[in-house]
C-alpha cells in the first residue's frame, strides 16, 4: 500500500442476493457506513441496478450525496427480459451462484474496484450476503476478509445450522403425515417447535434433497467467515443468538436496520423499492378510521392461486373491515385472473377496499388508520411490524417465513399464525380477532417489543453500539 492509500477511508464491497429484501436490507447498512465514512461498492446484478434507479427514492437523492458510493453490477445469468417472477425463485437461487462465482472473482482481481484517482482505497473486506457462501473461497484466495450478512432473522439461521443433529435424531425426514409432532434438537426452541414450524425447506421426502444440503453447506460456511451481521435485535432473539454465539466467532445484531438507519441518519423516509409504489393508497388512508384498516401484502415473492385468492378476497369481504391489498400483479398463478373476478365482489370490494401493486410499506404501517397486518411472515415484513406497533396474521409461504410466525404466534405473542390452512372462515375469523377481539392483548406486547425495538437503535443501545463496534472493526481491516 502506497502512503497516499493509507490516508484514504476503508473500502467495502457489499454483494446482496438479487431479491428485494435482500438488497433492501444490505443498502440501508450500505447508507449507514457511506454515512460513517466507509467507501461502499455496492455489486448487484444489471435487472437489480436498473430496476433501483428507477424506484428507489433512496439511491436516487441518499445515496446519490454519497462521493463515497458506487454501484458494480454483474450479470444474474437471465435474459433481459425475463420476468423473474417469484415461482422462478429457487431457480434463480440455484443458478446464482454458478453465474455470479466467476464474475466476483474477476470483480475482485479487476482495477475496476481501484481507483486511485477518485481516491479509493483496495477492498479491505467483503460484506456478503450469508446465502452466497461461495464468496469465502473467492475472497480468500485474495486475502480479503469476509463477514456473511444473513437476511433472515437468528431463529432461521438457528434451525439450518442444527440440520445435520435433526436428521441425525431422525427428527428430519418426517415420518408419518402429524404436522404438529414436537421437534426436539433445535436447542432454545424445544417446547414450542413443531414440524410444521421448521424452515419450509425441511418438508422433504429424503434428507438429500439438494436445496435443504445447499442451506446446510452454506449456513455452515458462515461460521468460518470473521463474523456475521444479523438485522435482528438482542431483546427480540436473545436465547437463541446465545445458542448462535456458541458457533460463530462474532454476531453483530443491528437491527431493526430500516428503522436504525432512519436514526443515524435523522432522515424521512426513502424507499428501496424495486417496483413502483403507488402512493395512491396513502390518500386513501388518509380517509379511514383510526386503526380500521387491515393491510394484506404476502412480500416480493409468494404465488397463490386464484383459489387461495378467492378465498382471502371472501374473508376479507366477509369479516366487514375495511381493507388495503397490495396484490403485485405477478403473484397469481393463471393467466388474466383480473377479467375473472365475479362484478359483485368488485363492486363490495369498492365499499370499503383499495388494491394496490405495491406499496410505500413502511408509510403504510405507520399510518393512524392501520389497525392489522396480514403478512406472509418475510422477516423485513415482520420487523417493520414490530416497529410501527402494528399486530400481525401470519400466512407464511417458504422459507424462514414458517419459523417466523410461529415466533410471532406463540414466542412473542404478537398476532395470529395461520399456516398451512387458507380458508375464508378463519381468515375472517382472525381478522376479527386481531382487529376487535384481542386486539388489547396483541397491542400490549407489541407496545412492549416495539419500545425495546427503538432502544436497540438508541445512541447507547445493542444494535446502535454493535453498529458502531462493526464500523470500528471494518476501520481496523487494512
Ligand atoms: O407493497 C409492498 C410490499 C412489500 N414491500 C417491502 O418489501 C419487503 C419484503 O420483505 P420481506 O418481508 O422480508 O419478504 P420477501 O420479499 O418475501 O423476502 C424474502 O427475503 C426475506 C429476507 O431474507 C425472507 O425473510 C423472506 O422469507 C423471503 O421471501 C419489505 O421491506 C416491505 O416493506 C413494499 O415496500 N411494498
Ligand atoms: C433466495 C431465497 C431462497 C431462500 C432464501 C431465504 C432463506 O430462508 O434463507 C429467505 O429468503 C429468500 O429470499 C431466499
Amino acid at each position: 500500500m502506497d502512503d497516499q492509500e493509507t490516508e484514504l477511508p476503508p473500502h467495502v464491497l457489499i454483494f446482496p442476493y438479487p431479491a428485494q429484501s435482500h438488497v433492501a436490507a444490505m443498502l440501508n447498512l450500505a447508507q449507514i457506513l457511506c454515512h460513517g465514512g466507509i467507501h461502499v461498492t455496492f455489486l448487484v446484478t444489471h435487472d437489480i441496478h436498473r430496476r433501483l434507479l428507477r424506484h428507489s427514492t433512496a439511491v436516487q437523492s441518499h445515496l446519490a450525496s454519497y462521493s463515497g458510493f458506487r454501484f458494480e453490477t454483474i450479470s444474474d445469468g437471465l435474459p433481459e427480459d425475463d420476468p423473474r417472477s417469484g415461482d422462478k425463485v429457487m431457480e434463480l437461487f440455484r443458478s446464482f451462484r454458478v453465474t455470479a462465482k466467476p464474475l466476483l472473482r474477476d470483480l475482485l482481481r479487476s482495477d475496476r474496484v481501484r481507483d486511485s484517482d477518485s481516491g479509493r482505497k483496495r477492498i479491505s473486506c467483503i460484506i456478503v450476503d450469508g446465502v452466497l457462501g461461495f464468496a469465502l473461497g473467492v475472497a480468500e484466495e485474495i486475502g480479503i476478509p469476509v463477514i456473511f450478512f444473513r437476511t433472515t432473522g437468528a431463529c432461521n439461521n438457528w434451525a439450518h445450522f442444527c440440520g445435520p443433529k435433526l436428521i441425525e435424531a431422525r427428527e428430519v425426514p418426517f415420518e408419518g403425515n402429524n404436522m404438529d409432532v414436537p421437534i426436539k434438537s433445535v436447542p432454545g426452541m424445544d417446547g414450542f417447535l413443531r414440524r410444521r414450524d421448521l424452515p419450509s425447506f425441511y418438508r422433504v421426502i429424503d434428507v438429500a434433497n439438494h436445496d435443504l444440503q445447499l442451506f446446510f453447506s452454506e449456513t455452515q460456511q458462515t461460521t468460518q467467515a470473521r463474523a456475521i451481521i444479523l438485522n435482528t435485535f438482542e431483546e427480540l432473539e436473545g436465547p437463541i443468538l446465545a445458542q448462535a454465539r456458541t458457533q460463530w466467532p462474532q454476531i453483530y445484531t443491528v437491527g431493526p436496520l430500516h428503522a436504525h438507519l432512519k436514526v443515524r441518519l435523522t432522515s424521512n423516509v426513502t424507499s428501496n423499492s424495486l417496483w413502483e409504489e403507488d402512493m395512491t393508497c396513502m390518500t386513501w388512508l388518509d380517509v379511514q378510521p383510526a386503526k380500521s384498516v387491515i393491510y394484506i401484502s404476502f412480500g416480493s415473492i409468494t404465488m397463490m392461486t386464484k383459489d387461495q385468492l378467492m378465498e382471502f378476497w371472501h374473508g376479507l369481504l366477509n369479516s366487514g373491515k375495511r381493507f388495503l391489498w397490495v396484490i403485485r400483479p405477478d403473484s397469481v398463478f393463471g393467466k388474466d385472473w383480473e377479467n375473472h373476478i365475479p362484478t359483485k365482489i368488485l363492486e363490495r370490494t369498492k365499499e370499503r377496499g383499495c388494491i394496490v401493486g405495491w406499496a410505500p410499506q413502511e408509510e403504510v404501517l405507520a399510518h393512524k388508520s392501520v389497525g392489522g397486518f396480514l403478512t406472509h411472515s418475510g422477516w423485513n415484513s415482520t420487523l417493520e411490524s414490530i416497529v410501527a406497533g402494528v399486530p400481525m396474521i401470519c400466512w407464511p409461504y417458504f422459507g424462514d417465513q414458517q419459523l417466523n410466525s410461529r415466533f410471532v404466534g406463540e414466542v412473542w405473542k404478537l398476532g395470529l399464525d395461520m399456516k398451512d390452512t387458507c380458508d375464508r372462515v378463519t381468515i375472517e375469523n382472525m381478522i376479527r380477532d386481531v382487529m376487535d377481539v384481542k386486539r388489547q392483548e396483541f397491542q400490549e406486547s407489541l407496545d412492549r417489543m416495539a419500545k425495546l425495538a427503538r432502544k436497540a437503535i438508541t445512541e447507547g443501545g445493542t444494535s446502535y453500539c454493535n453498529l458502531d463496534c462493526l464500523i470500528r472493526d471494518i476501520r481496523l481491516m487494512v
